[in-house]
């Protein structure tokens, strides 16, 4: 155990919350109490899990208590892992599919309903975070292998990948690119034509310059997150960094970041017998910080409910998301 991370401690609880979507599209906060820890933060509605108790019925209960409705539980969002100053929380977050009755504040806790692309404006506890993350932002986070000598396949397959439903590609050929700097920029610029008409979100790997001609994102590389105090790129653009241990993931963070990369999780074919952090590790140092965190190494399309529940934003990965 590292020297940053003999801060974890507290008591351990287990809160479920749910996502509760009104007829216009709006998801519905409540505002921490005064008197009771992190008021004045909104939150999804819900509360700690009773022992001997099932989260559903749990959130069931609590909705009823707080809100006065009936709710009928619906899938997982993503189970949150994270350390505050006394406690070490695990915040479990579910759809609601349908409920009865009206929502009212019957704890005296003021409720709004949110647009979802709104709600990053509301001040939320740090577990919060990630879940508007997982709410809004992609689940898959495609990187690309190198091109080789075959342009149009690999084109080809970066379209079949978008196609498939990847909405976050960040396009990275460290050896194309220095071999051939002119081709890669012609190859980059036919890539964002299918990016673009896709709706997707590109990143560049490392170039910040480049990033900026085209109006993209850029992915930071560990060695460039750690030269950097500042976000390299504005809000418009999307910053995500490569992490491998806490020190990176909290300069991530102070840096504002999006998002980070974590891993390798599990070991994976690129790095045969390179050991992976395991997920009970990517655990222990998500719940660290407050970033959303893809999961990364060994991974591929079905583990992203596997990665939510650690978690995570979901999964980046080369060969689990490149088609053929
Ligand atoms: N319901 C809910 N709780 C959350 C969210 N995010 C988050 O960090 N929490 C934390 O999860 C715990 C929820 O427990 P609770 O609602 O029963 O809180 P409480 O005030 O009775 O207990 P506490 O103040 O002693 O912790 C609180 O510590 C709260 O800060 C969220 O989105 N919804």
């Amino acid at each position: 155990m590292s020297d940053s991370d003999r801060s974890r401690n507290g008591k351990h609880i287990h809160v479920v919350a749910g996502v509760i979507v009104d007829a216009r599209d709006r998801i519905l906060l409540a505002r921490r109490t005064e008197g009771r820890d992190l008021a004045g933060l909104w939150e999804f509605p819900g509360g700690k899990v009773d022992p001997g108790e099932t989260p559903e019925a749990a959130l069931v209960r609590e909705l009823r208590e707080e809100l006065g409705i009936e709710a009928r539980v619906g899938t997982p969002v993503i189970a949150v892992p994270q350390q505050y100053p006394h406690k070490r929380l695990r915040l479990d977050v579910r759809r609601i599919d349908a409920w009865t009755g009206t929502v009212k504040g019957l704890d005296g806790q003021a409720l709004v309903w949110v647009p979802s692309h709104k709600l990053a404006s509301y001040a939320m506890p740090d577990a919060d975070r990630p879940v508007v993350a997982a709410l809004q932002d992609p689940d898959r986070y495609l990187i690309t292998p190198e091109p080789g000598e075959d342009a149009a396949r690999w084109l080809a397959a970066l379209r079949a990948a978008l196609d498939a439903g990847v909405r976050r590609v960040q396009l990275r050929a460290p050896a194309f690119a220095v071999g051939d700097p002119g081709r890669w920029r012609t190859l980059v610029e036919r890539a964002l034509a299918h990016v673009r008409d896709t709706g997707a979100e590109a990143l560049i790997n490392d170039d910040v310059a480049m990033a900026e001609a085209f109006g993209i994102g850029v992915h930071l590389r560990a060695p460039r997150l750690r030269t950097l105090s500042s976000r390299p790129l504005p809000k418009t653009q999307l910053v995500i960094a490569s992490c491998h241990d806490l020190e990176e993931l909290r300069l991530a963070q102070s840096i504002g970041c999006d998002a980070a990369v974590l891993g390798p999780v599990l070991p994976t074919a690129s790095h045969p017998g390179a050991p992976g952090i395991g997920w009970e590790r990517f655990v222990e140092l998500r719940e660290q910080v407050a970033l959303p965190i893809y999961a990364l190494g060994g991974m591929a399309v079905g583990d992203v409910a596997l990665a939510r529940s650690h978690g995570a934003q979901g999964i980046a990965a080369i060969r689990g998301l490149w088609p053929g």
